[in-house]
């Protein structure tokens, strides 16, 4: 009798990994139990071989005796109701008919198969003579994740040397066996990798990503088909699992050397994105309260040194990420200020303004990576953003004590409605779900912020509190030498490197620096704390996409008479795995 090992309609998939390990955590049982925790589900392993290796290669491989391997089977699956299973390193050819035999008997509604063969390293996982064996173990599978290498050997053909011809022999293979393929071309060349879902009835789902170079992917194989078991047990469908799995792999790996484990390939962070998610959570202030003096009387007040408190005030919290805050070089302003005061403001906010050029958001989106559908939340957000800006920017405008900072405050707000406009006829227009967008808690915090400074504080205090919209977005736009025709998102980027924007920049500054000479020291130190507070709401504001979940799977359907039935009397297991492909082949289309 199996019971659910976690509470009913959990959303929690139970996943099995039966691999072999790495003691030092970067490939094996130790990836796949990080990579299954990541994906959100509950990480099970069961140890197929001990691999005595570490980033430089393997130097041992003992193997249990089979009995045990099959004990431990059974003591999981005699208990356990499993969402999905996936399988790794299987070593010998009395391993894959042990892990075969169990799965007749216990035959899981997902199956990740990684035919683990030969590691990068060049070091062999499976024994020549077993490779026919895994062949034909495969064919179980719900879908397969072989490498460029791996595709060869189950397909019995030359080494695919370009992704079309990877494509093509996944296509066949997977018509003729009813399993589905990710090919994988992170062995090829190419300043993309991408990860596509081949169907049996001919489907293809790409899933690109940027090929970041780096030596930290020692287990990235693992990972991946580990991440995507859950997201497939958690009833994502193919599509949601693959690009779940791929884009949180990429900042795994994005992030891996960081974290200086070994001096050979080391592995990826699996826990980046939870870390970083944790940090964006965290309750802390902004601002220290004593990070801007209480009165200013000069801009070097700003600056000046002050306690350690007040110094770590200034840091982007101390939960932030600790990569994030260590690689963020001082950079110097796209648009120069125009007086002291505002010179004082941008080395104030220097260290928001470098973690902004170094998140992984606007890497991506300069680099031209970032996924379309992040980017079109990210203009969803931005054109409601600008509404209400242009609200805040006619406040100033009507509060203005000249002629002069009437007129600019007026045509800015025009500006950023005209703008709004431009972003609902070109990119939004073709995608009119993003139309129907509502504001998210960070751009309604960010707005909320600006109406409420711009209507109800000092006139001095509005005006920064805009400023870094105006110049931090200059800042963005300004930090890309050229941008390549096809670009995906020249037109954004056109936009905030365009002369008439980096002039209206310059007015914007000229209205501070007039502001903040003639307001008293208190409502200077206001104005400061102001700005500083807006360059967060900016670092949260680009930010915000790379936190956006998919929309919540259906609680994985089991129960504890479900596994059984899943294999009625007479029926194959290889029929069961066929009908989950096709179930999920629908789910693709
Ligand atoms: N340098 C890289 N940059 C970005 N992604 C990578 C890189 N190397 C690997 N990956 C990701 O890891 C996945 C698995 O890596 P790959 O090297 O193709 O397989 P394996 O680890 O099984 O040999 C790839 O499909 C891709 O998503
Ligand atoms: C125990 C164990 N299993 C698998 C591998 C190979 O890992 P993989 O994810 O294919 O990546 P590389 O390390 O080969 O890049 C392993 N080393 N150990």
């Amino acid at each position: 009798m199996t019971s659910s090992c976690h509470t009913q309609n959990s959303s929690v998939p139970c996943v099995l990994s039966i691999a072999g390990t790495d003691p030092t955590g970067g490939a094996g049982t130790a990836a796949d139990l990080k990579s299954i925790t990541a994906a959100g589900g509950y990480g099970m392993a069961v140890v197929t071989t001990l691999v005595a290796q570490n980033t430089h290669g393997v130097r041992d491989v003992h193997v249990p005796p089979t009995e045990f391997l099959a004990t431990q089977l059974t003591a999981v699956s005699d208990d356990v109701t499993l969402d999905a299973v996936k399988t790794g390193m299987l070593g010998t050819a009395d391993i894959i008919a042990t892990v075969a035999a169990w799965l007749d008997q216990n035959p899981p509604s997902i199956l990740v198969v990684d035919p683990v063969m030969i590691a990068t390293s060049g070091d062999r996982l499976l024994q020549p003579e077993a490779e026919q064996a895994m062949v034909a173990f495969c064919r179980r599978a719900t879908v397969v994740t072989p490498n460029i290498d791996e595709l060869a050997v189950l397909t019995g053909q030359p080494r695919a040397t370009t992704e079309d011809e990877a494509l093509d022999q996944a296509g066949r293979w997977s018509a003729e066996t009813g399993v589905a393929v990710v090919v994988k071309t992170g062995h090829l060349d190419g300043k993309r990798v991408t990860n596509t879902w081949v169907g049996p009835d001919g489907t293809r789902i790409a899933v690109p990503s940027t090929r970041v170079d780096t030596t930290s992917t020692h287990g990235t194989g693992c990972s991946l088909s580990s991440a995507l078991a859950t997201r497939l047990g958690r009833g994502d469908t193919p599509e949601a699992a693959l690009t779940w799995a791929t884009g949180w792999l990429h900042e795994a790996i994005l992030h891996g050397a960081a974290l200086q484990v070994g001096s050979g390939h080391g592995p990826v962070d699996h826990a980046h994105r939870s870390r970083r998610l944790q940090a964006a959570g965290a309750a802390n202030p902004w601002l220290a309260h004593d990070a801007v003096p209480p009165v200013l009387e000069a801009p070097q007040d700003l600056d000046a040194p002050r306690d350690p408190d007040a110094q770590r005030g200034r840091t982007l919290t101390t939960e932030t990420p600790a990569d994030v805050v260590q690689t963020v070089p001082s950079v110097a302003p796209a648009v120069t200020p125009v007086g002291p005061w505002t010179a004082a403001l941008w080395e104030a906010g220097a260290e928001t303004t470098a973690a902004i050029g170094a998140s992984d958001f606007v890497q991506a989106l300069v680099d031209g990576s970032l996924s379309e559908a992040d980017f079109t939340f990210y203009l969803a957000q931005d054109a409601l953003y600008l509404n209400r800006y242009a609200r805040a920017l006619a406040a100033l405008a009507a509060r203005s004590a000249s002629t002069e900072s009437q007129q600019f405050w007026s045509q800015a707000s025009t500006g950023a409605i005209t703008e709004e406009a431009d972003l609902h006829r070109t990119w939004m227009a073709t995608r009119p779900e993003s139309a129907r967008t509502t504001a998210s808690p960070v751009t309604s915090a960010y707005t909320d912020f600006l109406l409420a400074t711009t209507l109800g504080e000092d006139r001095a205090v509005g005006v920064a509190a805009v400023l870094p919209c105006f110049w931090l977005y200059a800042q963005v736009g300004g930090g890309i030498p050229d941008v390549p025709a096809d670009h995906p998102y020249a037109a954004w980027l056109d936009t905030y490197r365009d002369p008439a924007f980096v002039t209206a920049v310059q007015g914007a500054l000229e209205q501070v620096e007039l502001e903040l000479a003639g307001a008293s020291p208190s409502v200077r130190a206001a104005a400061a704390r102001a700005y500083l507070i807006a360059c967060r709401h900016e670092l949260e504001f680009f930010e915000q996409a790379t936190r956006l979940e998919p929309e919540a799977a259906a609680p994985p359907q089991r129960s504890a008479e479900a596994a059984p039935a899943r294999q009625s009397a007479g029926e194959s297991s290889g029929d069961s795995a066929d009908r989950a492909t096709a179930d999920l082949a629908v789910a693709a289309r």
